[in-house]
This record gives structure tokens, C-alpha cells and sequence, in this order.
């Protein structure tokens, strides 16, 4: 499970048995004709894909450019991140497990556990900081409504990394009926590479839209958030091999990369270890995990998957540090040019179109991962006079 140098499973001893359960299977699972089909039937019925291919045409002639939205904000309950948790919950079925745990940071990733664990009966447990369940409330709500427990991470900065420890904690303890959800391209292998398999859905349906469209499958630019990068991996994964298709991924600068408050990782970190994986992260002259900010509590991760710490390093991908002001100008345009309410974390990728200047003849595809409902307060709080 090695993205060059990036990668790998350096886990504690006590977990290494269920990873290894995990690693051991997942490829036969899921390439087992039962699985996909009950994974892209679940797909289809359940979430409503495809999901559009919007030719978002007042935000092209802003920019003078071809803009194309891939509206993952049209999944059931929100965001892509149905795409995952549909997919891993029936590993872990067949796993024969019998509760989940699972840690979310924006709440759509446990949204998106929990939705399916009640779709499916099985115990549902999302850690969650304490100060990420304030600010993203409506998703806790979601999650209590679903049948879900939602346990405060009190520990440390009480915000994602701390949800992720103590769900990592919760497995330790928890080893043989549970199976732990993480909720991006991050963590041990396999769940870089499981993840990424599961969001491939996006790009395979971009491809084909895209060519019933325009005759072309592939754009000049694909533009995705990274938090811990399993949209921007969904939406890289089938353009990975066309070197005509570059591949911008957008990290949140928060207040500035130069302000102490932000969490641009491949702009302020260097290689570590961080939750089990290989990758680049910030951190401290030793090594301790540096507390990231974004306005947008999906993108405020430390790290990045180690897929995309190897697209950075590799130069395969084009790195975008996205301020928050940046992102709500992002936002508030999407809304009046288009009628779309886009989540926090994907208006960082809609204020790449600035920066990127696409020419008059090219095609940028934009992975808009989730929609705006979570980030009211945020938005109202800002609105331009
Ligand atoms: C609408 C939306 N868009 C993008 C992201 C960033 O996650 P990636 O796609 O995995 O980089 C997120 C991340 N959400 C996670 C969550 O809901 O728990 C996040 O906070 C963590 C899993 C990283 C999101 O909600």
C-alpha cells in the first residue's frame, strides 16, 4: 500500500490484528460480483447516482472559461461521503461485524456512517470534538435522529484529530465485533487505497458524462478540496493515468499560511507519521502534531492522505492554499450565479477558478463534495453588505 514513498500501516501492535483481517480481505470482497452489485445497486436506489455533470453556465461566463460541477452535493444525506461509508459497511458486514465506530470532524462523514447504519441495523458510535459538534450542530442532530451515538472527544484540541484518536482508542478495545469507518484516503493500508476505490465512482461517471457532453472524457483541469483528499481521490482516480488532466487540489489556508491558523499541510508540513500512515503532515520541531485551523471543519486535518502527499511530491498535482475570506467570496458567488449553496470545504475548490485563469476553449471539472445546509451559520454570519 505504497503511494511512492508515502503509505504503509504503521499502527500500534494491538491493532495490527483486525488491519490485517481488513487488508487480507478487502480487495476479494470487493471484487466479489455479490458485493458490486449490492454496492452499485445501494448507488443507485439508495444515494441517486449518477449524480449531475452541471455545466454551470453564468459561473463560465464570470470566468470566461468552461465549468463543469460534479454535484456530489446531490448524494443522499449531503456530501460524497455516502459513497464510502456505503461501500466499507458492507466490507465490514461480511467481515461479519456488528458495530461501527467511526469519527467525523464536518459531521458528514458520521452522517453518512450513521445513515448507513441504520439502513442496514448496525450499532452506530461517531466520535466527534467537542468543539466541532458546536459548530457543526445540524449534523449532530441528524445523527441522534439516525439512532447513532455521538460521543464527545474531549481530549487535546477537541476537533477531528482528537475524534480520530479516541475512535482509534474505542477499536483497540473494541477488536473483534467492530469495525472502524475512517472517513478519508487517510489512516494504515488498506484504507488510502479502500477509500479511493469506493469515491472512484465520481471520476468513472465524470468521464462518461463528460463524453456524452462535450465528446471529450477528459478535461484540462480537475479541481477538488482536500481535507484528507477522498473526494479530490474520487475525483482524480480515472484521470491519475492521462497526463493531460491536471489534477489542482485545494487545501485551506484558514487565515493565511503565514498567520499560525491554518492547516495548508503540503504548504506547511513535512513527512511524518500520522494515524497510521506514511504521509506529510504539520508538526513541531518534535514531531508533536501541529493544531490546524479552517473555517471549514472538514478541511481542519493536520494531515493529508498519503496518496496526495505523493501527487504533491511527485508534482502530479497542483497545490492550491485557499483562505477562508477566499472560500466564502467562493460560496456567496456559486449561490447568486447559480442557485447551488455549496459546503465550506468545496468552495475552496470553486475559488481555484481565480487563481487557475483556464483559457476560453478549456474544461474545468469542480468536485463540489458537499452542499451548504451545515454551514449556514458561518454564511450568514459573513454575507456580503
Ligand atoms: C462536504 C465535505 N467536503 C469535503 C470534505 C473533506 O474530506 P475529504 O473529501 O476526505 O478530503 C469533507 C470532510 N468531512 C469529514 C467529516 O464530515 O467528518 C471531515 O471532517 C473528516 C473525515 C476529515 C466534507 O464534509
Amino acid at each position: 500500500g505504497y503511494y511512492g514513498t508515502f503509505g504503509g500501516a504503521y499502527i500500534p501492535e494491538m491493532l495490527y490484528p483486525n488491519v490485517e483481517e481488513l487488508r487480507q480481505n478487502y480487495l476479494s470482497i470487493i471484487a466479489d460480483p455479490s458485493f458490486q452489485r449490492e454496492f452499485r445497486e445501494l448507488l443507485t436506489d439508495y444515494v441517486g447516482r449518477p449524480t449531475p455533470l452541471f455545466h454551470a453556465r453564468r459561473l463560465s461566463e464570470t470566468y470566461n472559461t468552461t465549468v463543469y460541477l460534479k454535484r456530489e452535493d446531490l448524494c443522499h444525506t449531503g456530501a460524497h461521503k455516502v459513497n464510502n461509508t456505503i461501500g466499507q459497511i458492507l466490507v465490514a458486514k461480511r467481515l461479519g461485524k456488528k458495530r461501527i465506530v467511526a469519527e467525523t470532524g464536518a459531521g458528514q462523514h458520521g452522517v453518512a456512517t450513521a445513515t448507513v447504519c441504520a439502513l442496514m441495523g448496525l450499532e452506530c458510535i461517531v466520535y466527534m470534538g467537542s468543539i466541532d459538534m458546536e459548530r457543526q450542530k445540524p449534523n449532530v442532530d441528524r445523527m441522534r435522529m439516525l439512532g447513532a451515538s455521538v460521543v464527545p472527544a474531549t481530549s487535546g484540541s477537541q476537533t477531528l484529530k482528537d475524534a480520530t484518536n479516541e475512535a482509534m482508542r474505542h477499536w483497540i478495545n473494541n477488536p473483534v465485533d467492530t469495525h472502524y469507518v475512517i472517513g478519508s484516503v487517510v489512516g494504515p493500508h488498506p484504507y488510502p487505497d479502500m477509500v479511493a476505490r469506493f469515491q472512484s465512482v465520481i471520476s468513472e461517471e465524470v468521464r462518461k458524462q463528460l463524453h456524452e457532453k462535450t465528446g471529450q472524457s477528459n478535461p484540462n483541469y480537475v479541481i477538488a478540496c482536500v481535507g484528507g483528499g477522498s473526494n479530490a481521490a474520487g475525483a482524480f482516480y480515472h484521470y491519475l493515468d492521462q497526463p493531460t488532466v491536471q489534477l489542482i487540489a485545494a487545501e485551506a489556508a484558514g487565515q493565511g499560511i503565514a498567520t499560525g491558523h491554518s492547516a495548508a499541510t503540503t504548504a506547511l508540513g513535512k513527512p511524518g507519521i500520522l494515524h497510521g500512515s506514511s504521509t506529510i503532515l504539520m508538526q513541531t520541531e518534535d514531531g508533536q502534531v501541529v493544531e490546524p485551523y479552517s473555517i471549514s471543519a472538514g478541511l481542519d486535518y493536520p494531515g493529508i492522505g498519503p496518496m496526495h502527499a505523493h501527487l504533491f511530491a511527485s508534482g502530479r498535482g497542483t497545490f492550491y492554499s485557499i483562505t477562508d475570506q477566499e472560500a466564502l467570496n467562493a460560496a456567496f458567488e456559486l449561490s447568486r450565479l447559480e442557485g447551488i449553496i455549496p459546503a465550506l470545504e468545496s468552495s475552496h475548490a470553486l475559488a481555484c477558478i481565480p487563481k487557475l485563469k483556464a483559457g476560453p476553449d478549456e474544461v474545468t471539472v469542480i468536485c463540489l463534495s458537499g452542499r451548504g445546509d451545515k454551514d449556514l451559520a458561518a454564511y450568514t454570519a459573513h454575507l456580503p453588505k
